[in-house]
Parts: C-alpha cells; structure tokens; sequence
C-alpha cells in the first residue's frame, strides 16, 4: 500500500497544513535533552511533504557535555550543543532543501539564519521568539530580510483542541 501524503495525514487529523507541520517541530522539540530551551525543526517542500526534522542536542556520540549555562566558561552548553535548524538541515531524505519551508518553535539565531539562506529555503515559520531583544536574533532578522526570506509567527489555524494543547512551548524569559 502506498504511503499517505503528509497532506492527507494532516487532512485526516482535521489539521490545516501549517498546523500539522508546526506540531511536528513542537514534537520534536520534546526529543531534547536541553533541561531550559528545547527546540524542534521540520522541513517541508513544495509538495507538502515533510524532509528534515531536528530538534537541540549535543553533536552524535557526545553524551558527557554539559546542559549547563555558564557563559564564558568550557561548561556552557552553548559552546557545544547543534542547534534543531542545523539538525534538521543535516537530517534531510531528500538532495537539497531549496524552496522548502521550515517551521521551528525559536526563531531562528543569527548561525542558523546564515544556513537557512545558504540552503536556499523559502520561508521561516515559528511560533516563539522569546530571544527577540538579543543581538544574535536582531541580527537573524537583518539577514532574512537582507536574503528576501519571509518569516512569519505561527497562529494556529484549526479549532482541534487536543493540538492547541500540543502546542504549550517552553516560553521561560532568560533570568
Ligand atoms: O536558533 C536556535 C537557537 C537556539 N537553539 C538552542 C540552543 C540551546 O540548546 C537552546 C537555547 O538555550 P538557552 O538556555 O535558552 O539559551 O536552544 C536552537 O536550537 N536554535
């Protein structure tokens, strides 16, 4: 039997296709081990399909690193841990990911927005930008707007409450 199309999959959930995409990143965002910030990625392309899914985690074969932030030190996470964007490019089934759009629960940082446009991607989608007054992610923004690559945050389209709920998303402000 032939495999459903994320299309139908969406359609059979009763889910606008933006919502089913946008909760598969949240999905995956739940995969990390990052006790603070977990973020989730998924890839779609012009077909509706899904090609790459990622989520935070430190690089393969890793498991001793620290989940700490102590910034300026050899025990903060940050120095260590592959962003989801990263993961989900790298993680991709199909050649390339030109004209995709990626949906993701953190807007994207000032590295990953260097990939997305690198990849060649058509769109950023994501639902929280709790970092949006730090300089990496005002810098994030220059860059998709300097490349021409629309972002948009995510609104829900469907009236199913049991993905409403799915969508709760870490939203703790840095201390
Ligand atoms: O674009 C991004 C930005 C950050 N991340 C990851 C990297 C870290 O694991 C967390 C951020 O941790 P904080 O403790 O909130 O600083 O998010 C990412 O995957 N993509």
């Amino acid at each position: 039997m032939a495999e459903a199309m994320d299309e139908d999959r969406a359609s059979t959930l009763n889910l606008h296709e933006d919502d089913y995409f946008m909760a598969q990143a949240v999905l995956a965002s739940k995969i990390s081990k990052d006790p603070r910030t977990q973020v989730g990625a998924c890839i779609v392309n012009k077909d509706l399909e899904t090609v790459g899914i990622g989520w935070n985690g430190m690089p393969n074969g890793c498991d001793n690193l620290p989940w700490a932030r102590e910034t300026g030190t050899l025990e903060d996470k940050h120095l260590y841990v592959c962003h989801a964007e990263l993961n989900a490019i790298l993680n991709k089934k199909s050649a390339d990911v030109k004209g995709c759009t990626m949906y993701v629960t953190l807007f994207p940082c000032n590295e990953c927005a260097k990939l997305i446009i690198q990849e060649g991607l058509k769109e950023v989608v994501y639902l929280c930008d709790k970092y949006k007054a730090r300089i990496p992610f005002q810098a994030s923004r220059k860059l998709l707007e300097e490349a021409k690559i629309p972002f948009k945050e995510f609104k829900p389209k469907s009236s199913n409450t049991e993905f409403t709920l799915s969508l709760e998303y870490n939203e703790e402000m840095e201390e």
